[in-house]
């Protein structure tokens, strides 16, 4: 197990760096044992009275040991950066593959993300970090031996005692390490909850109720003891494993201990060179645990990883079906709720308007996100290309880039269309004018300015319609006139629901008057079909939707 996560950590090298890294690394190890040999050369040659060549032989490894730390140090942070970069890369392509999001909704896939994916951060998870600290870890292990064997030379026994206590220190301080990144681990989703909180006291997009409602000092109030109280679980081990030093510490001092004897020893004996090799060897086996910390929190990111690519899910063939879309005995249930969809069966003909209309929670939206294949159903069988439907939903996104490029979105192979995205932007009731189609809509980024929400509904539309005039033929448009005034929405009544032809389209709404014209449209409630016909035949029948229609038209004849 220890073995094959180590070998995971040096695959993570590419060969190339690996071999740099190893050679570097090799070089730092085994120069304190040349650095000491020569020493003890020229104490020789001192002693003698012609010092010379060691003296210039010392000078040159001293200027060579100053050149291999300084590569060492500004190379290490290149592999690491270099390293982190991949994984990040196959992270985001590992969690954008699937075509569904139901594992981007799994708690549990989301803490291996954030363990991951959090290289170098709070948690300092750096795999690249890791992997560069196992090599250096290795060459170490090899420059102890090393010196090891010059101390046995002159003392088999001395170097058997340095080179047990250094193996068993080591061992005690990655016992330490394993324990103290063990608590850091499991902190995975309390930390994400915290970067909710920072996220919400200091960035823009919850500022406005934050201020409306004074939440400010409970927001940071509330970020600042959640994140004292994971602190403080660190903390105490940090101070566990403080107290729980003395066994490294007594073998520490027996190690000393002994060279020093050798040092008395040798010097009696005028065998300089033994104590200096003994005294580097020791030097090296006492600043082992950096490393082993390094790996052992690296290696928890690498197990992330390892983990999200065994859960992530196969890939179905996108169905290869004609236009239009099937709901065969159809069921669903998110993981944490009841049934949302229940048995349901409906055909939504080629080039039909549909409209789906029910109450909130009815399972209105759900039945989109089947439809585009962002969920698989757990019973039934729903029958719908995605790769011919246009959505807009009702959390449609909104890109910091230009207008034009907004509406690009919608097809990006064909983003330098631009006749295809002015037509796509008149139709939906772009005001050119006042926003040019360069104009940048964000309002984090220099020269940009937010839209109201009618505008952005408007781009999100113009996004379905470029891509509607890209090939595809099956338009679902959830919540459509939300944000519309009413003179837009009559437009939309005249311009999308009229003016489509060939295609499908499936519209969602709460707001009637944008579904009466519709070829059909169907009623959900519980997770099935109450009614299903047009708008006369519904009004005809007298049941729910004849209900809210009237209720909704009554409110109108009030006000007005
Ligand atoms: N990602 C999700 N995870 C868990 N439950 C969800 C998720 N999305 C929706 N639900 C639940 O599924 C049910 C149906 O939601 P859905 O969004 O399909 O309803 P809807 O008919 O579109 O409602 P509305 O008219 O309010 O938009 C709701 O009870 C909701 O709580």
């Amino acid at each position: 197990m220890i073995f094959r996560d180590r070998f995971r950590l040096l695959r993570l090298l590419p060969a190339s760096h690996a071999a740099v890294l190893g050679t570097i690394s090799l070089c730092l190890a085994v120069l304190p044992t040349f650095l000491a040999l020569v020493s003890g050369r020229l104490v020789a040659e001192m002693a003698a009275g012609q010092a010379g060549a060691a003296l210039g032989m010392l000078a040159g490894l001293l200027v060579l040991e100053g050149i291999v730390v300084a590569a060492m140090e500004a190379y290490r942070q290149v592999v690491v950066a270099r390293v982190d970069g991949a994984i990040r890369r196959r992270l985001r392509a590992m969690a954008a593959a699937p075509r569904g999001i139901a594992h981007l909704e799994d708690p549990a896939y989301a803490d291996d993300l954030s363990r991951a994916s959090n290289l170098g951060g709070w948690q300092n998870l750096s795999a690249g970090a890791a992997a560069v600290a196992q090599v250096v870890l290795m060459s170490r292990m090899l420059g102890a031996f090393l010196a090891a064997a010059v101390v046995a030379l002159h003392s088999p026994v001395t170097a058997a005692v340095l080179l047990a206590a250094a193996l068993t220190i080591r061992s005690i301080v990655r016992r330490q390490a394993l324990r103290l990144h063990a608590v850091v681990y499991i902190q995975a989703r309390p930390w994400r909850q915290t970067d909710y909180w920072s996220e919400v006291s200091a960035g823009g997009q919850a500022g406005k109720e934050i201020r409306v409602f004074g939440l400010a000092g409970w927001a940071v109030g509330r970020r600042t003891a959640q994140a004292r109280e994971l602190a403080a679980a660190i903390w105490r081990t940090r101070r566990d494993i403080l107290i729980h030093q003395r066994i490294a510490i007594l073998l520490s001092f027996g190690a000393v201990l002994l060279a020093s004897v050798m040092l008395g020893l040798a010097a009696q004996r005028g065998d300089l060179v033994t104590c200096l090799v003994a005294t580097f060897a020791l030097l090296g086996i006492t600043t082992i645990g950096m490393e082993e910390y390094e790996v052992e929190t690296g290696l928890g990111a690498v197990r992330a990883l390892a983990s999200l690519a065994d859960r992530t899910p196969p890939q179905p063939v996108p169905p290869q079906v004609g236009p239009g879309a099937r709901f065969e005995n159809v069921s669903f249930a998110y993981p944490n709720t009841g049934s949302v969809l229940d048995g349901l069966d409906l055909r939504i003909e080629p080039g039909e308007v549909l409209a789906i209309v029910g109450d909130n929670g009815a399972g209105k939206t759900t039945m989109i996100k089947l439809m585009a294949g962002l969920y698989e159903p757990g019973e039934g069988r729903v029958v719908c290309d995605p790769g011919r439907m246009a959505v807009m939903f009702q959390d449609f996104n909104r890109y910091p880039l230009t207008v034009a490029d907004n509406v690009a979105m919608g097809a990006p192979d064909h983003r330098d269309d631009r006749e295809g995205i002015e037509r796509a932007l008149r139709r939906a009731g772009w005001d050119a004018e006042r926003l040019p189609y360069e104009t940048v809509v964000s309002r984090e980024l220099h020269d940009g300015v937010d839209l109201s929400g009618g505008q952005w509904q408007r781009l999100a539309l113009a996004r379905v319609f470029f891509a509607a005039g890209h090939g595809r033929d099956l338009i679902v448009l959830d919540e459509p006139t939300a944000h519309l005034d009413v003179r837009a929405e009559a437009d939309f009544n005249r311009d999308v629901v009229s003016g489509v032809e060939g295609a499908t389209i499936v519209l969602i709404s709460h707001r009637l008057s944008t579904v009466r014209h519709a070829d059909r449209i169907v009623v959900m409630r519980g997770g099935a079909i109450l009614e299903d016909g047009d708008h006369n035949a519904l009004m005809a029948l007298g049941g729910h939707y004849a209900r809210m229609f009237e209720l909704q038209a009554s409110r109108f004849v009030e006000s007005g």
